[in-house]
């Protein structure tokens, strides 16, 4: 469930119970009931579903440190490989599932109850799921709540997306904090021994490779999806269409698009390949280099792009974007221990001293040592000090290495999207 539905059902006291959603539920919905999803034969014995959550386990996640943790399956089947991480969010499982920045990634969540609002027809971050597999330690057999459409398991099987449950999620969490983040394979198939997987995660690996390539878009488009004024917590009457935006969709999360909107931006969304020349002919007040995934340094024809457009229009860099940004000034980035993924990071902002809670999903950081002079550190994390925003006011530059557009998180670094704005004004004026 995201935020803006928590916001909203508090806001309005609605009853998140009596409200009629969808207005038109497909064939393929099944609302299930807030007591119990499996369905009851005359003399009340559990059919149907009933094979949850009694299953045994047959899935097997193996990491490349030789550990071999035993599971329950959901969703797809089959083998799949993977670095695995962990998420601290809450809630928001809909959208870390559809986040493409979690491409060749499995996600454990530290959450133990996952599942249980189902998912709904709202809350995809993108247009399909990328990750490589999903890991839970509770899969709620109930699913309640006012959007839900489909069971979180439907879901998955549906995508061809693989997850497991009833796995010590925690101690994973410790050893991957300890050791960092591991290459895994999940599987289902029996036939396939120990050994032969453990193989499988000790010769693959995420560095190095572009995956940036398999989640873009393949030709142009203008976001033209409006966001309903109840969901929008933000807005204070700006006019649509003000700004006009070129957003380079290295695995572009919607609500970043949906927030520039907001904020009076009328986006085209162009294919991470998109030659610089072609955008600066579009004439745009300002350029956004998304979010995105896997290694910065694997993708220097994005890093020649950006720096194309440096110093010639406003620009914005999140996550990926910022990564590239900080490339394209002379930078380096590297990969962290375990990196950060959650909804609940302290970030300072030196400009104005203010700690922003914030909804994080990274592995690689910007090396601030490694950046020219002009180059100024906005934003930190407080958790262990890393750069988490860089500003060149000289070349109208600003980047975040987080996510100011939740989906899921909270909302404390919405202002960034203003500032975003005020620069693009201002190089406006000053033309
Ligand atoms: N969310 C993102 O853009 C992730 C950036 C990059 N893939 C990383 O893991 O650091």
């Amino acid at each position: 469930m995201g935020i803006y539905a928590m916001d909203f059902a508090l806001k309005f006291n609605q009853s998140i119970f009596s409200t009629p959603y969808p207005p038109k539920p497909s064939p393929k919905c099944r609302f299930l009931t807030a007591r119990c999803s499996l369905p009851l034969s005359s003399d009340g014995a559990a059919t149907g579903l009933a094979e949850r959550p009694w299953k045994v386990a047959d899935a097997r996640l193996l990491l490349e440190d030789g550990s071999i943790w035993r599971a329950k399956s959901f969703g797809a089947s089959g083998t799949r490989v993977g670095e695995v991480v962990f998420n601290t969010s809450l809630t928001g499982y809909q959208e870390i599932l559809t986040d493409p920045s979690y491409a060749g990634q499995f996600v454990l969540m530290t959450n133990p109850h996952i599942g249980n609002t189902g998912v709904n027809f709202d809350d995809d971050e993108s247009r399909q799921c990328f990750l490589a597999g999903l890991v839970i330690r509770s899969l709620s057999i109930t699913t309640s709540n006012w959007r839900c459409v489909e069971t979180l398991g439907d879901y998955l099987a549906e995508r061809n997306v693989m997850g497991i449950y009833d796995v010590d999620t925690r101690a994973i969490t410790c050893r991957l904090r300890q050791d960092g983040s591991l290459i895994g394979v999940l599987s289902t198939e029996q036939s396939r021994s120990d050994d032969e997987l453990l193989e499988m995660s000790r010769s693959w690996d995420i560095v190095g490779i572009d995956l940036i390539s398999g989640v873009t878009c393949n030709a142009p488009y203008e976001w033209v999806d409006e966001t309903k004024s109840e969901w929008d917590f933000n807005s204070d009457g700006r006019d649509r269409d003000t700004y006009r935006v070129i957003a380079y969709d290295f695995g572009i999360k919607h609500n970043i698009l949906r927030r520039l909107a907001s904020y009076g931006c009328k986006i085209t969304v162009v294919p991470s390949t998109w030659p610089a020349a072609e955008t600066l002919k579009l004439k745009p007040d300002g350029v956004l280099f998304s979010n995105g995934p896997g290694d910065p340094s694997a993708v220097p024809y994005a890093v020649e792009t950006v720096k194309e457009i440096l110093g010639k229009v406003p620009v914005f860099g999140i996550c990926m974007g910022h990564q590239l940004l900080g490339q394209a000034l002379g930078g380096k980035t590297f990969k962290m221990k375990f990196g950060h993924h959650g909804g609940n990071h302290p970030v300072r902002n030196l400009r104005n001293r203010r700690v922003e809670i914030s909804a994080q999903n990274h592995n690689y950081a910007v090396d601030p040592a490694s950046l020219p002079e002009g180059v100024e550190v906005t934003h930190v994390n407080l958790n262990d000090g890393s750069c988490a925003g860089l500003a060149y006011p000289a070349l109208s530059i600003m980047s975040l290495q987080y996510h100011p557009e939740a989906s899921p998180g909270p909302h404390d670094s919405d202002c960034a999207f203003r500032e975003f704005i005020e620069l693009m004004e201002s190089t406006k004026q000053a033309a």
